[in-house]
């Protein structure tokens, strides 16, 4: 069991939400913005909760927030930010459009930790999701490298690292369903 004080909870809030057109982390839903729903789920087991944006209307929530370091490099470059001001061993990652996310789910990946691991990924409806997953601070000295060398692929460089998945039972998967579209922020207001 890793105590809560070892975990800093990272919430990446910084795409563009191209395919949403309205930033996807301040969208309403059941009274709250996706944002806070995700804050809510990590609260539980983590000892602090860190965003990584360059968009200020994030300040609102009341957490610290970090700018990338590296600029316009996506996701990869989003966790490696907070991997690289967390003070702490481990570090929930969560994308800002998994606004079913639930502690239960993420405690799933806490319990399967072992010494072997660097990272712990939700793995659901068949698609691993690097953006629902558990990292070791360490991980952040591989992004860097892959970073200078132009990678951008999350993915790419979750699997350099010693990487193990996590499956839901299928009556769990609806919890990380990723809000990309309005046609599927439509079909969860229903
Ligand atoms: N900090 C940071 N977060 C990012 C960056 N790009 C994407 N994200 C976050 O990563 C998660 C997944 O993002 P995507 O859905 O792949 O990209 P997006 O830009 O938000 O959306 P699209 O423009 O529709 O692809 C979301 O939480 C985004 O806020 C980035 O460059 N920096």
């Amino acid at each position: 069991m890793i105590d809560k004080k070892n975990i800093t909870g990272i919430i990446l809030a910084g795409g563009k939400s191209s395919r949403m057109g309205t930033d996807k982390g301040l969208i309403m839903f059941k009274g709250m913005p996706f944002f806070q729903h995700i804050a809510n789920a990590l609260h539980p087991l983590v000892g602090e909760i860190i965003v990584i944006s360059n968009h200020s209307a994030y300040d609102i929530f009341g957490f610290k927030r970090f700018e990338d370091l590296i600029k316009n490099a996506g996701p990869l470059a989003g966790v490696y930010t907070g991997l690289k001001h967390s003070k702490t061993e481990f570090n929930l990652v969560l994308s800002c459009d998994v606004p079913l996310i639930n502690t239960g789910t993420l405690n799933k990946l806490i319990d399967s930790y072992d010494n072997n691991s660097e990272v712990i990924q939700i793995e659901s409806k068949g698609k691993t999701m690097p953006l629902i997953a558990l990292y070791k601070k360490q991980c952040e000295y591989h992004f860097f490298k892959l970073l200078q060398e132009g990678e951008r692929r999350l993915q790419y460089g979750v699997n350099q690292c010693k990487v193990k998945s996590v499956s839901l039972d299928a009556e769990n998967d609806v919890f990380t369903n990723n809000i990309n579209t309005p046609e599927q922020l439509k079909a969860i207001r229903q």
